[in-house]
């Protein structure tokens, strides 16, 4: 019998019912096949392969769920399955949370990259890049594109626009229909009315299959273009519904191969059909890419099984695939079929190579014009910056050889020449110019500078086996040049004359060893930067000073350290002076001394041969509070907090910073979001323009239309003369930070996508629209998901739009080892602004804040700070007395009338219902407090307006 250890569980994840269900189906029984041949040659070195399936229901939420208890309960190695991009993104928090692995077989529309997930499906240049064209001379130049609403039609239609577009067509209408709809008839109206050449469908599951149904009913006589509609679709027509249509894919069910015939067979013989699509063989590789890879490593885990994937490369129905080394994508062919009788299609056209995926294709064709050439000088010298310290470690490493070389960046931009003072024959290719794509250079198809940029593999071309003739008594050789950890960052290529040397192999092999050399030391060079900057960071948080010494020299200080350096240099170097006259024998851990007036303590750690030297004050003026940062200008690093958590957080922001993507920021009440928000625009390259903030839940429903789109001169009665401009134009340029969009109506939530699609805006009751450039960062407190999925008040597709970057934000009761480092930061910000002396917390008022359930999280703690700061008037510390009572002592002690002995507790429902009432309570509480005052309420329970208000309604208790 098969033990437990004798079985490798793999998560199944499709969606056997639900809209999408057609198709997936076909997935999760591709999957089983693979896995029971696996199984029968013998698994794993033994081990059987087990498959654990859930059916999602093509519900994202669901989804979600589902991996997490794969992952978590049935311990499966990876993930293998999903259709929708909803489904896949929703999925990626969990895949990170847990480090697991995605293996994803559908098409989808690219723009992505994620190192828990292996995409094993074609991208949107794998399917169209020939497909287009290929319509546009055999079918027609207008298209009318007509998809699923959701991600990938909308994305893809894109990518068509443009590709339709840049070969002379047009397109001519554009339609999308709710995932699952079966009704066309309004569609068809306007197809017919328009009368494309050609109808391109990103319809997908039973709409298609509806769609195709009525079209041919209705009686259009166009042919009909997908790259989504495949076998299982068409199978389920009738096949005069379809015979005609075209689709492009990687994979059809009739390619002749051996790899393919075997492959149908069997599934035929199992399913008793040889209806099979793409999406479906895609699935069936996604298990032979992680059983290769397990063979490989004979290991289970993330990183080993990332690492034995890189580069894989078999031979698949398809033919051979090769997983890309940098994306996580696949090298695969592209195919164009049309439908036949027999409802299969048969193959027009296929590449006669593999193709290499580009995910993000849409930013490669937009910046297409510009590699043709001439990257202008800004930008080329900007590249050479970026590049300089490995180009000239280069040319240092390789100057005495008498060779001309070509450095090219990782786009195929031609960053520098260089002949090292030799003699250059009049040869085509030295007309090379800095700044020009190498793609510009057919002469250069087959030498090995062009083959390593194409590759990414060292490659050498010997003389006479170049195709120029100019270049036949040059030998040339290119060699990537890959990070450590492989990423590609270009090609370095040499040119060398034949009868210059003798072995060529021995001289290539050098060259490269050199080049490896060279980047090696530019990597630990780098590595020795980000260390001290590590170090400087770090350090930075420190109440103390450092000084860090190493042979009675001081090789670093923190910013405290150069502070009080500035301040008192000869006070230091007083003290340093003392303790390099002790060195090394009598080195105290602790020394007392006194300047001016001030007692500082100084210790002193030992760590041969580095001695780490502290120095503190005690009760003095050096010690005074650090000038706390303009909040308007704060950035990543002025957020105070070390807890494990938070720093992720930052270090999100940080990256998010980094980037222009949207931003969604999630977390309770006073956690920290517009700060974040801020430190995000504020890090960006954004942060000398505009950062508007609008909170969605304080405007009344009507009014946040005009607040965001702002009007137009006679909009409404009463509107402003010339109209007024929306938060949207005030931002442009920058950043607009949208709180609470939890609380954005529905219908508001349709404009807001709109403008996000269409980067434009039109003020109400305007006409002109106003192209904009605005970069959102979102927050809420509401539990997205939830709202989507069982209230249905929020967008699923505005919710995808927004959450590119999700940040999560702790709360403060969940970083208590947070407090102390916020109440310094607290007083330093009380001292900066009052003038008055520092003051230091009690350790008893100190063990007090650390019990507190923090209600209103930080904005509460700086709420009680800012009291004992004031009412401790002229005492040194803050002790327990000057915190607010209701801190310390129990609610019932405050006359809240919270009997819990007349309350069972029987499940999580009934604490819930005792938090409700508790915090019912308590709000009305401190509104009698406060005589029913707004402002004064919140800010006692260290929570914003809003959330106030808002908290109001939600415990119905009125003003
Ligand atoms: N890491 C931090 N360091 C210093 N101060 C912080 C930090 N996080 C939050 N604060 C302070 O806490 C208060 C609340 O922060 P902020 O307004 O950014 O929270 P929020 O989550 O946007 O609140 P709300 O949801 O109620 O609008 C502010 O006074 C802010 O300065």
């Amino acid at each position: 019998m098969m033990t437990k250890e004798h079985e490798i569980k793999i998560g199944i994840l499709f969606s056997l019912t639900g809209t999408t269900g057609i198709t997936e189906r076909g997935q999760y029984q591709a999957c089983l096949l693979a896995i029971k041949q696996i199984n029968e040659k013998g698994g794993i070195d033994g081990r059987r392969l087990l498959s654990v399936v859930e059916d999602i229901a093509s519900d994202p939420y669901l989804t979600a769920q589902k991996a997490e208890k794969l992952i978590l309960a049935d311990k499966v190695v990876a993930l293998v399955g999903l259709y929708t991009s909803a489904c896949r993104k929703m999925i990626i928090s969990t895949l990170e949370k847990y480090d697991t692995l995605l293996f994803y077989p559908t098409q989808y529309e690219g723009e992505e990259q994620h190192r828990n997930i292996f995409y094993c499906c074609p991208v949107p240049n794998q399917q169209l890049l020939h497909f287009i064209p290929w319509i546009i001379e055999n079918l027609g130049k207008s298209f009318y594109l007509i998809g699923s609403d959701y991600i990938y039609p909308r994305q893809t239609n894109q990518l068509i626009r443009f590709l339709v577009e840049s070969h002379q067509g047009s397109i001519v209408g554009e339609n999308y229909s709710s995932l699952g709809n079966q009704k066309f008839y309004q569609y068809l109206k306007d197809i017919e009315r328009v009368n494309p050449d050609v109808i391109f469908s990103t319809l997908v599951g039973d709409s298609a299959v509806s769609f195709y149904k009525q079209f041919h009913q209705y009686g259009i006589n166009k042919p009909i273009a997908s790259s989504i509609t495949a076998e299982t679709e068409i199978s389920t027509l009738r096949n005069f519904y379809t015979k005609g249509y075209y689709s492009s894919f990687p994979y059809f069910s009739t390619i002749q191969s051996r790899v393919n015939q075997s492959f149908v067979n069997q599934y035929q013989q199992t399913y008793g059909t040889d209806r099979i699509s793409s999406a479906m063989e895609n699935a069936y590789n996604s298990i032979y890419l992680l059983t290769h890879a397990l063979e490989r490593v004979k290991k289970l885990d993330t990183d080993s099984l990332r690492k034995a994937l890189s580069g894989l490369s078999f031979e698949a129905p398809k033919g051979k695939i090769v997983v890309d080394t940098e994306t996580q994508h696949l090298h695969l062919h592209s195919r164009i079929g049309k439908v036949n009788e027999n409802g299969q299609f048969d193959i027009l056209w296929e590449s006669g190579t593999t193709i290499a995926p580009s995910p993000f294709f849409k930013k490669l064709l937009d910046s297409d014009k510009d590699k043709q050439n001439v990257l202008g000088t800004g930008k080329l010298e900007e590249k050479l910056a970026q590049y300089e310290v490995l180009l000239d470690e280069i040319k240092r490493s390789v100057h005495f050889l008498p060779y001309l070389s070509v450095f090219i960046d990782m786009d195929g931009n031609v960053l520098d020449t260089y002949n090292h003072g030799i003699e250059l024959p009049p040869i085509t290719w030295t007309q090379i110019q800095p700044g020009s794509h190498i793609k510009a250079y057919s002469n250069l198809d087959e030498t090995g500078l062009k083959l390593a940029w194409e590759r990414k593999v060292l490659s050498s071309v010997q003389d006479t086996m170049h195709t120029i003739s100019q270049l036949q008594t040059w030998h040339s050789i290119g060699i990537p040049i890959s990070s450590r950890s492989g990423t590609f960052n270009g090609v370095i290529g040499f040119f060398i004359q034949s009868d210059e040397i003798s072995t060529f192999s021995f001289i290539t092999n050098s060259l490269a060893r050199i080049v490896e050399y060279a980047v090696d030391t530019v990597e630990q060079k780098h590595q020795q930067v980000s260390l001290h900057t590590i170090l400087q960071d770090v350090s930075a948080m420190m109440s103390d000073c450092l000084y860090v010494i190493k042979d009675k020299r001081i090789v670093f200080t923190n910013v405290r350290g150069q502070q009080l350096f500035k301040q008192k240099k000869d006070f230091v170097e007083n003290i340093m002076e003392d303790i390099f006259n002790r060195f090394p024998q009598e080195i105290p851990s602790v020394l007392r001394k006194k300047a001016n007036h001030d007692l500082v303590e100084i210790k002193i750690v030992t760590s041969e041969p580095y001695y780490y030297v502290f120095i503190k004050e005690i009760g003095s003026s050096l010690n005074k509070s650090q000038p706390v940062k303009d909040k308007r200008k704060i950035v990543t690093k002025d957020l105070v907090g070390s807890n494990e958590n938070f720093l992720k957080a930052v270090s999100l922001a940080k990256s998010a910073a980094q980037t222009t993507a949207n931003v969604l920021l999630l977390g309770e009440s006073g956690t920290g979001k517009e700060l974040f928000a801020r430190a995000i625009h504020n890090e960006s390259n954004r942060c000398d323009k505009p950062f508007v903030a609008i909170n969605c839940a304080a405007i009344p429903k009507d009014l946040i239309n005009a607040e965001l789109f702002g009007y137009a001169e006679g909009a409404f009665t009463g509107a402003r003369r010339g109209g007024n401009q929306g938060k949207f134009e005030a931002a442009n340029g920058g950043t607009l930070f949208l709180d609470e969009i939890g609380d954005m109506p529905l219908e508001l939530q349709a404009s807001l996508l709109r403008v996000l699609q269409e980067k434009e805006v039109t003020r109400i009751g305007g006409h002109t629209p106003i192209p904009i450039d605005v970069r959102i960062i979102a927050a809420t407190n509401k539990n997205l998901n939830q709202e989507i999925a069982f209230k249905g008040s929020f967008r699923s597709d505005l919710y995808f739009r927004l959450n590119v970057f999700t940040i999560e934000l702790v709360p403060l009761r969940e970083r208590l080892d947070d407090i102390s480092a916020l109440v310094e930061y607290f007083i330093d910000d009380l001292v900066a602004t009052t003038g008055r002396p520092k003051k230091e917390l009690s350790r008893e008022a100190f063990d007090i804040l650390i019990k507190h359930n923090w209600y209103g999280n930080i904005r509460e703690l700086s709420n009680v700070i800012e009291r004992a700061f004031y009412i401790s008037d002229n005492s040194a510390v803050i002790t327990k007395e000057h915190l607010p009572r209701y801190i310390f002592q129990p609610l019932g002690v405050m006359d809240m009338e919270l009997d819990f002995s007349n309350h069972s507790i029987n499940n999580v429902q009934d604490i819930k219902q005792q938090n409700h009432d508790l915090n019912k309570k308590l709000i009305i509480k401190v509104l009698l407090k406060t005589n029913g005052n707004i402002s004064k309420t919140a800010k006692y329970l260290g929570i914003s307006r809003p959330t106030l208000y808002r908290k109001l309604k939600e415990y119905e208790i009125e003003l």
